[in-house]
């Protein structure tokens, strides 16, 4: 039963099996036009009536009889009178019989009661608008398999039509699979796992203009799954299984696919998706997709999608693509082509994409994604500096208005988020954590408009500056502060070792959980290592690393270390206890140029707003008395 090996099949290649295989039949409905927005017409639409129907005032004045007018000018004006010469009309109003232009009250000049004056002629219909200036009977209004946009249901209400046929929605059933799942709302216990692939999944379909319908969660049995596919089939266009699709001892998605039809291919060359199946059964397409979040998302779009497109009959729409300067190396494996998920900032007039996370299991890769990087299966990745093409996920302008900050990770930058927002809504701030030295590298090389620092210097005491200088040249750069925080040890509630200082780690052999080479946190906690002459060998979990103040707080949180050196705030968020070691100060770096752009002069508004500062101090653990302040550079 168990099936360890997948072919490699190309992405094109699955795409265009899958696609040469599956012939739809689309299904025809006759819905409301005034409910048809996004739908596509089953057959051309022609206008049973005009639009206008009649002639029509185009504007608000008289109707007249334009050779009744004939003569008229500044030095003679004309007297008309109404009833016999004109008749007042409004726009839309119909011309009586008889007369045949209009003349806009603007260019009329009353005299008594039912006299006016005019100075011009009229022209034989000026300002009517004729019987189907805008909808003409027997006219076509939009052809078949047209999607259907607002003004097309105007045009097709106007054109006398009230009921149209459109094509069904192709319907999808998605079948969450695993012994793990439970429903959202539940709390998940260890070895749970939240059901939400068949919310992206559903919704995605309903984006592209399918009909989903979510199946309820299937335990990991051959034969349950077996009998949710029969049941769903006789009203599907298409059946997606979510997950067991790769060689686990519980995935039986291939099995079911085999037993009850074809399967097409299972195992594309791509990285992530790698496990996709895809089948046929009763000429209805089946789709295997893998459990894992990225590698479910991406798998539809590139198999599901088309499927939709095709049923539809509407070529699958291309995302945008913008060419980028790669901010970090990527290197990737030959063989597959891989799929990673890219932030993008507009720095210094260019485009800077750095990757995220990537793990297949990782979904907030994608909620964090600005666009998608496609690295060839012959490639082995590229190099820094490198120009690379994104595929974009968000709409270019918001790239444009994105604040990129790169540097150490402190829980006020999330608050910045909302707080730029607040200020202006066309304001993001995109964040990444690579630890201080990390985002005075990314200022120099023109990789992101600010970094948050804390460096402490042993030598002088001081913070940033020492570094600013020997790594920087100190040179075309502003430093300001946001906060001051404090720092400390992080433990389980009660600290059961009770841990005060490092000798105290070192004493009770406490397993730690450090930070990552070149965060300000790491550089601190071998600072007090040096000052007692402890050796990192001594420390029992000095090269574990984590990538942020909260991943730590989490770890030890979870049990897998018992201590680690973090801020108040995240202590807090996991109801750890804190033994503070001392407040440091916490800087955001810029160029100058940042600093006196629209975008840097908006920063520096939102940090000093009384709101923010207040949501910071709540937090625990901070003091904005420097907040804006300048600490280092001409500005
Ligand atoms: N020995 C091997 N192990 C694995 C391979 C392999 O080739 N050899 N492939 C790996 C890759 S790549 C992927 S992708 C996964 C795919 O596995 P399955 O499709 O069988 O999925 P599961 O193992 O059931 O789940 C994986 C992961 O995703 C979570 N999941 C599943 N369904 C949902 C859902 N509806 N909502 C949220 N999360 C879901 C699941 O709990 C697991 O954590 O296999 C690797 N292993
Ligand atoms: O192929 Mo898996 O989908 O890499 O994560």
């Amino acid at each position: 039963m168990r099936k360890i090996y997948l072919n490699n099949t190309l992405r094109s290649q699955a795409k265009q099996i899958l696609l040469e295989k599956v012939d739809f039949t689309p299904k025809k409905e006759t819905i409301p036009v005034t409910a048809a927005l996004g739908r596509v017409t089953a057959e051309a639409l022609f206008a049973e009536c005009s639009m206008p129907s009649y002639p029509a005032s185009a504007m608000d004045g008289i109707t007249v009889k334009a050779q009744e007018t004939y003569g008229a000018n500044d030095q003679n004006p004309l007297v008309l009178t109404e009833g016999k010469n004109y008749l007042v009309v409004d726009t839309g109003d119909p011309i009586p019989e008889g007369f045949d232009a209009v003349i806009k009250i603007e260019d009329v000049q009353p005299i008594g009661e039912n006299q006016v004056e005019i100075m011009a002629p009229a022209a034989p219909w000026q300002h009517v608008r004729p019987v189907g200036e805008d909808v003409v009977a027997g006219e076509i209004i939009v052809p078949a398999f047209h999607y259907l946009t607002p003004p097309d249901l105007g045009a097709i209400l106007a054109g006398g039509k009230e009921q149209i046929k459109v094509l069904a929605k192709p319907k999808v059933t998605i079948i969450p699979t695993g012994d793990e799942l439970v429903t959202p709302g539940t709390r998940a216990k260890v070895g749970e796992i939240i059901e939400f692939n068949g919310t992206v999944i559903a919704n995605y379909l309903r984006q592209w203009g399918a009909e989903p319908y979510l199946h309820e969660i299937v335990r990991d049995k051959l034969r349950n799954l077996k009998q949710a596919v029969e049941e769903a089939l006789p009203h599907s266009d298409v059946v997606i299984i979510n997950a067991g699709s790769s060689a686990g001892r519980e995935d039986f998605t291939v099995h079911v696919i085999e037993s009850m039809g074809e399967v097409l291919v299972h195992g594309i060359a791509t990285r992530p998706g790698k496990p996709t199946i895809l089948g046929i059964i009763e000429g209805k397409p089946v789709i295997g997709l893998p459990g894992y979040p990225v590698s479910a998302y991406l798998a539809l779009d590139w198999f599901v999608k088309p499927l939709i497109y095709k049923y539809l009959h509407l070529a699958e729409p291309q995302r945008p693509r913008l060419k980028a300067k790669l901010g970090r190396r990527i290197v990737s494996e030959m063989g597959s082509e891989e799929f990673v998920r890219m932030t993008v900032g507009f720095i210094n007039g260019n485009y800077v994409a750095n990757p995220l996370n990537r793990g297949a299991g990782v979904t907030m890769s994608l909620v964090k994604a600005h666009g998608l990087l496609t690295i060839p299966a012959e490639s082995l990745g590229y190099e820094q500096g490198e120009e690379v093409e994104i595929e974009l996920l968000r709409p270019e302008q918001e790239l444009k208005n994105t604040l990129v900050a790169v540097g150490s990770h402190d829980l006020t930058l999330d608050l910045l988020a909302t707080a730029l927002r607040r200020i202006d809504p066309r304001l993001f701030l995109s964040s990444s954590h690579v630890g201080s030295m990390g985002g005075m590298m990314a200022i120099k090389k023109g990789e992101a408009h600010l970094a948050g620092v804390h460096l402490f210097d042993s030598q002088t005491g001081e913070y940033n500056i020492p570094y600013l200088e020997k790594y920087l040249g100190g040179e075309n750069v502003i430093l300001v502060n946001l906060v001051y925080r404090m720092q400390g040890w992080m433990v389980s509630p009660g600290n059961p070792l009770d841990i005060r200082n490092v000798r105290d780690i070192v004493r009770t052999r406490a397993l730690f959980i450090n930070r990552q080479k070149g965060a300000g946190t790491r550089l601190l906690f071998d600072y007090l290592l040096q000052q007692e002459g402890i050796s990192t060998s001594e420390i029992l979990g000095y090269h574990r690393e984590e990538y942020s103040h909260l991943n730590v707080a989490a770890a030890v949180a979870a049990g897998t270390a018992q201590v680690g050196l973090g801020i108040l705030s995240a202590a807090r968020a996991y109801h750890l206890d804190f033994v503070p070691v001392g407040e440091e100060r916490y800087d955001l770096l810029m160029t100058r140029d940042f600093y006196h752009s629209s975008l840097g002069q908006t920063l520096l508004q939102v940090i000093k707003d009384p709101v923010f500062q207040q949501e910071v101090e709540t937090l625990g653990g901070y003091s904005m008395r420097d907040a804006g302040k300048v600490m280092y550079g001409y500005v």
